[in-house]
């Protein structure tokens, strides 16, 4: 991405965020819209598409593929036009460069297994330690032919055209619910002349995400017959088609920092693109900060979090909003108890072991930390120590550090050193200066 960081930041001790923030396109909405777009017939204008390392593999790996955009501005709005490929790719051999999107390479991979041809896809080391195991066998199971160039179980892939005669498949849905998006917006091009069903196998972990895909395709004209969370069917026969024009949330993920810096230090602060109207589940983000004690208000696309009293501790399950949990985690350094993060084993296979770096990157700064295979206990320092935070090349660990300098906590008024911040631009490019207009 364009902005230009410095080996590392570092942050000013502020006693106050206050402000209004603008948020940048959601990751996974624009991401499925990229792909839904370039799968139906017709031409879809996409408002507002988040521009970042994300994005972009997948808008290069469509145009690999033949697909055209172009992205033009409008005022202060982006516009993509993506012209359809009604349920094919024009090019039937590519190489595939997908960066550390899990949203790019998951759906990407069946698309290319069920569309057929001769495709490699792969990314950056840390993709190669990501599993794509659960959904390589779920299609491989039903005629895909899918290989591993690398290690079994993670990409690189090599796919070969495959024949796809079977109407049931299952995934497991237990390490991400990529697999099961996947499957889903995959499934129309499968039934084409007979309905297909998705058995989960095992407990579906980060629910909301799967509503997020849902949704979406029935914006593109797919309806998708739900059995619980057990198993999900597509009638044969239907076509993904542009709705014309559609438009991109805000990020709710990106929006807990912003919200997280209200809370802490008194705030408010507002974020705009995101609010009661979200299809996003980590718009939840904003019922964990209130059980922490601060103040949330909200409107049809706008939310604002205040606080009177300092944070309170608290024990939570957070299997459904895995990213913006990471927030409550740096938060809990503010809160007046042990914070308890649970059932969230899934930050261990993400941009990095979150599980383990939230756990040395908090104890540098005087929290105590207990971790466990799916579990966080933070209990913070009276006041926190400076450090210089490692952030593994993933963009949470980053914008989570930066609520570390918030509220006076910082020991002797020091500043707090975030290393490498160039790996916002996974997400949210412009993140430290989102930051620094509202840290007074
Ligand atoms: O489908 C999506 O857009 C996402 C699903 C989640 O992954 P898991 O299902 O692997 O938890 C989430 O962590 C990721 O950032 C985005
Ligand atoms: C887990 C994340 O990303 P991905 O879409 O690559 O899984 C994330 O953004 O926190």
């Amino acid at each position: 991405m364009s902005t230009q960081y410095p080996e590392y930041i570092d942050l000013q001790p502020a006693a106050r965020a206050q402000g209004t923030v603008r948020l940048p396109g959601s990751k996974s909405i624009s991401n499925r819209i990229l792909l839904l777009a370039a799968l139906a017939q017709g031409t879809t204008e996409v408002i507002d598409l988040l521009a970042s390392d994300d994005t972009h593999v997948m808008l290069n790996a469509l145009r690999s593929l033949g697909i055209a955009w172009d992205e033009k501005q409008d005022g202060s709005h982006t516009v993509h036009t993506v012209q359809g490929g009604a349920g094919s790719f024009p090019n039937r051999t590519a190489d595939l460069f997908m960066g550390n999107a899990g949203t790019a390479i998951r759906p990407l991979t069946a698309a290319l297994a069920v569309i057929g041809g001769e495709y490699t896809v792969h990314g950056v080391p840390r993709m190669h330690e990501r599993p794509i195991g659960d959904l390589v066998d779920a299609l491989n199971d039903v005629g895909a032919k899918i290989d591993y160039t690398g290690n079994k179980g993670y990409p690189p892939l090599h796919i070969h055209a495959g024949q796809f005669t079977q109407s049931r498949l299952s995934v497991r849905g237990d390490v991400s619910s990529q697999f099961l998006t996947a499957l889903l917006m995959v499934a129309p091009l499968m039934a084409r002349t007979h309905d297909i069903t998705i058995a989960v196998v095992g407990e579906l972990i980060s629910k909301p995400y799967i509503e997020i895909t849902l949704n979406l395709m029935r914006r593109f004209g797919v309806q998708v017959e739900q059995d619980g969370w057990q198993a999900f069917t597509i009638r044969a026969g239907q076509q993904y088609q542009s709705p014309g024009v559609i438009h991109v949330e805000g990020d709710a993920s990106s929006a807990s920092y912003f919200l997280a810096a209200g809370a802490i230090s008194g705030g408010p602060v507002r974020v705009e693109g995101v609010g009661s109207q979200s299809i996003q589940g980590d718009v939840r983000f904003a019922e964990a900060l209130q059980q922490m004690g601060a103040k949330i208000t909200m409107g049809d696309n706008w939310i604002e979090a205040s606080a009177d009293a300092p944070l309170k501790a608290v024990d939570m399950d957070f299997n459904h909003i895995p990213d913006a949990a990471m927030t409550i985690a740096v938060a809990a350094l503010f809160a007046d108890g042990t914070t308890t993060l649970r059932n969230i084993a899934s930050w261990r296979v993400k941009e990095t072991d979150r599980i383990a770096a939230m756990a040395t990157e908090l104890r540098k700064v005087g929290a105590i930390i207990e971790e466990g295979p799916d579990y966080l206990k933070v209990t913070p320092p009276a006041q926190i120590g400076t450090a210089a935070i490692d952030t593994y090349d993933d963009h949470r660990m980053a914008m989570c550090f930066s609520l570390a300098s918030l509220n006076g906590k910082l020991r002797n008024g020091n500043t707090m050193r975030i290393n490498d911040p160039k790996c916002v631009a996974k997400t949210f490019p412009e993140y430290f200066a989102a930051f620094a207009a509202i840290a007074k």
